[in-house]
């Protein structure tokens, strides 16, 4: 596998007599765009923090921005963790400083960065309300941009969509793709399907602690045959039997995977028997789609 600013080898962690992570490959491109895929209990948040170096693996071996030990990166990663955890008393705009300061960013040209960043994302009215009076949604926004203010060539972040209502994930989208614009390497975890759709330049799929997919949307979407929805010209009986075997009614009409052959042979066998065709969409299945696919095969 080609080199990645994050590289992961075979990452193997054990918990008890449970492997859930079994031999992980990562590599993630610079300036990419990446998400680590899988449902509840997959393993997801465990690579990402043996990548981290929060906790150790027990076997493979991981790089982060070139360095053996991942530690030695602190202060060019920023890292929304999946447990969420601010100080109440604290102010929005000391929180982004104070998450900062951690990274090495100087107090003053923090409180700076986090009034541009609040009134960027929508909240500059937050600046000096304390953590405790926010709502959950907004909390987690501070601390997002406190994990970035130091502007790291890598973020990590894990489930950042959850908890978020539908406005905040599409202002969170936008962040993450002005991060990149920046010139960052941006890593998450999600089991959203449509956030990754949209954002990941690469993606990789864990089930069971063990990746079973790796590439690009495309890559991902081009792994399930096009799927139609064909609807019948009103009054028209007998269609289903001229439509491929694994065609389901499906509201107005029937749903089927396209053929090999193309959609082509169905219209002809359709019109030579005098149907008429009141409508005819064709799709390519979603990540969703193959997502659950691939999970339903790991397991
Ligand atoms: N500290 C721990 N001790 C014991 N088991 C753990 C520990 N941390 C995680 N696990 C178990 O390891 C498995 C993988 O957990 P992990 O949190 O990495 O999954 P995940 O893909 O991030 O899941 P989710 O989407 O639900 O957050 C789960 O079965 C979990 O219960």
């Amino acid at each position: 596998m080609d080199q990645g600013i994050v590289q992961a080898n075979g990452l193997i962690k054990h918990y008890g007599q449970r492997r859930v992570v079994d031999g992980v490959d990562l590599a993630v491109p610079q300036g990419a765009v990446y998400g680590v895929l899988g449902p509840n209990g997959a393993g997801k948040t465990t690579t990402l923090r043996m990548l981290l170096g929060i906790i150790e693996p027990d076997g493979g071996s991981r790089q982060l921005l070139g360095l053996a030990h991942p530690r030695q990166a602190r202060t060019r990663i920023g890292y929304l963790p999946e447990e969420r955890g601010l100080y109440p008393a604290m102010t929005a705009r000391e929180t982004i400083a104070f998450m900062g300061a951690l990274r090495g960013l100087p107090w003053r040209e923090g409180r700076a960065r986090a009034d541009r960043m609040l009134h960027d994302a929508g909240l500059g009215h937050a600046a000096g309300q304390k953590i405790r009076k926010l709502s959950k949604g907004m909390a987690q926004l501070v601390q997002l941009l406190g994990a970035i203010v130091h502007q790291p060539e890598l973020i990590v972040l894990d489930e950042p969509f959850s908890g978020l209502d539908p406005v905040n994930q599409e202002k969170l989208e936008g962040l993450i793709l002005a991060e990149r614009a920046r010139g960052a390497t941006i890593l998450f975890s999600t089991h959203v399907m449509a956030h990754a759709q949209r954002l990941c330049d690469r993606l990789a799929i864990i089930a069971n602690g063990r990746r079973c997919f790796e590439g690009t949307v495309a890559d991902a979407r081009a792994l399930l045959p096009m799927r139609a929805h064909f609807v019948p010209r009103s009054g028209d009986a007998g269609v289903r039997a001229l439509l491929p075997a694994d065609a389901a009614p499906s509201g107005d009409g029937f749903d089927f995977s396209v053929p090999d052959e193309g959609i082509e042979p169905v219209i002809a066998r359709l019109l030579a028997a005098g149907h008429g065709i009141a409508g005819l969409s064709i799709e390519r299945p979603g990540l969703h789609e193959v997502f659950v696919k691939l999970v339903r095969e790991a397991a």
